[in-house]
């Protein structure tokens, strides 16, 4: 958990206020010119024909300036919890400290989709982190200061109808608790495309690699609990030769603008292939004898997820390496027919590969878990492993029984303990299978990003703050 202390400025206001309104003529007149020259400058260097001022292209929720520092709130509605994020930036576009942090960060469990029935107790779960976000954001400045809320892979799961009760709960809220600027399309289900994307603004934004040529970026890969993103930039001349999506999928490629230059960013999003949706799908494809391959022996039970139950029982003979990696090939559709030059998975383009994505950013759940197996160290931000190191971690997973694996894995929470063979083939099978990871590449797994003299969380929340706040 982190400090929260009060922001240096607050209480002010009414000094602040009573030299404005007695020198208001001189202010008007000094200013006006300036503001005039300062938006010139600003615009000029940042418009090479053709490219969208907007990063991101997306609603323009414009962050609030304080001097020049302009705050954003941000919700990540995720499948296994709720989070929020809030993010001071200078006139540079550059973090700056909310008190002691350099972000506050709070999160809940379970998510809003959790509450897939009552859209109020939904909103409700939100509370707290609203009352948490409100304490480091300056009491003159929430009014101005935006709040967006994007839901991922639980609410997409949910279906139109429920999700968007859920979402109008949470607008309702907003609007008569939050005291942020909110509007009600800045609540919404974000697109797996741009949720892959803004996860990497985050990652490149905060190694400092925007700007750069698109060959000095990262590639980057989220593992959710309900969906999975792959993103990283192409040369322009290979964008344009990407295939269109097939009907109701979203497009391959993003264009962005950030830090004066373009980028041509490959995503894709898979859903119902994030860690905890793949279990079901592993245990669909694989339990053709009323057992799993992947589960450990010793457990006799149902998976449940997105309302539905599965049989999750161990085979005879306990789980097995080799077996509950056939399980999760076919679960992963590896070898759907292909209509693009080459695929990932599903029939999926794999976007061609190249240098945007030889250095590979993994984060989320392939974090957790490495660290839960042990092979890197849970208080570290980031670790360089290779996908073979989840296949071994794999094989000595595969051999246990439940008891035996509870006291050797002392860090996996009781309910995940009877799945951690299953879901660490399925890191390594999703990597090198799904993904053509070579499982000797070095990548890096990452929870957090070292900015500054700090941490920040590697989520994409902060990629979409930036876009609010540089679209002001
Ligand atoms: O802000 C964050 N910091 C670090 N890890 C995060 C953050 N947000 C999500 N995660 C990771 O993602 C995992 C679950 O993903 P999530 O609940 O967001 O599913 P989804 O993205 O499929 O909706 C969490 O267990 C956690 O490891
Ligand atoms: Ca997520």
């Amino acid at each position: 958990m982190r400090r929260y202390s009060q922001l240096p400025g607050a209480g002010r206001q009414d000094t602040l206020a009573d030299r404005v309104h007695r020198y208001r003529g001189v202010l008007l007149v000094v200013l006006a010119p300036l503001a005039l020259v300062s938006l010139v400058l600003l615009l000029m260097p940042r418009a090479p024909s053709g490219a969208a001022q907007r990063p991101l292209g997306g609603g323009g929720a414009a962050a609030v300036a304080a001097g020049d520092k302009k705050y954003a709130v941000i919700f990540d509605a995720g499948s296994s919890g709720s989070r929020v994020h809030v993010f001071c930036f200078d006139g540079n576009l550059d973090l700056v400290h909310i008190g002691t942090d350099i972000e506050l960060f709070v999160q809940k469990k379970p998510g809003l989709s959790a509450f897939a029935n009552d859209p109020r107790e939904a909103a409700q779960s939100l509370v707290s982190l609203i009352e948490k976000a409100k304490e480091v954001v300056p009491a003159e400045l929430r009014d101005q200061t935006p709040v967006r809320v994007g839901a991922t892979a639980g609410l997409r799961a949910l279906g139109a109808g429920k999700s968007e009760e859920i979402l109008q709960a949470v607008r309702d809220l907003l609007r008569e608790k939050s005291s942020f600027k909110n509007q009600p399309d800045w609540v919404t289900v974000l697109d797996g495309t741009q949720e892959g994307a803004y996860e990497w603004v985050t990652i490149n934004y905060l190694l400092g690699k925007l700007g750069k040529t698109y060959a000095d970026t990262v590639g980057v890969v989220d593992l959710g609990g309900g969906s999975v993103q792959m993103a990283y930039a192409i040369p322009e001349k290979d964008a344009e030769k990407a295939p269109k999506p097939a009907d109701g999928e979203e497009s391959y490629m993003k264009k962005l603008f950030l830090k004066g230059t373009t980028y041509h960013l490959y995503v894709h999003s898979y859903l119902r292939y994030g860690l905890l949706a793949a279990r079901a799908e592993i245990l669909k494809a694989g339990n053709a004898n009323g057992y799993s391959n992947c589960v450990l022996a010793g457990h006799q039970g149902q998976y449940k997820y997105g309302g539905n139950i599965f049989e999750a029982s161990a085979a005879p003979s306990g789980s097995s390496f080799s077996e509950c990696r056939a399980d999760v090939v076919k679960a992963l559709k590896v070898d759907e027919a292909c209509t693009h030059m080459k695929c990932s998975f599903g029939g999926i383009w794999n976007g061609g590969g190249g240098a945007g994505q030889k250095n590979l950013f993994v984060a989320s759940f392939f974090f957790d878990r490495a660290a839960e197996a042990g092979f890197i160290n849970s208080n570290a931000a980031v670790a360089k492993v290779k996908p073979s190191d989840f296949e071994e971690a794999a094989k000595r997973a595969c051999k246990l029984n439940v008891n035996d694996a509870q006291s050797s894995y002392p860090a996996v929470q009781k309910d995940n303990v009877p799945y951690i063979c299953m879901d660490l083939v399925y890191q390594y099978t999703l990597l090198v299978d799904g993904f053509g990871v070579d499982p000797q590449q070095e990548m890096t797994l990452v929870k957090k990003v070292p900015y500054s003299d700090a941490f920040v969380e590697a989520a994409w929340p902060l990629g979409s703050a930036i876009e609010v706040a540089s679209s002001s």
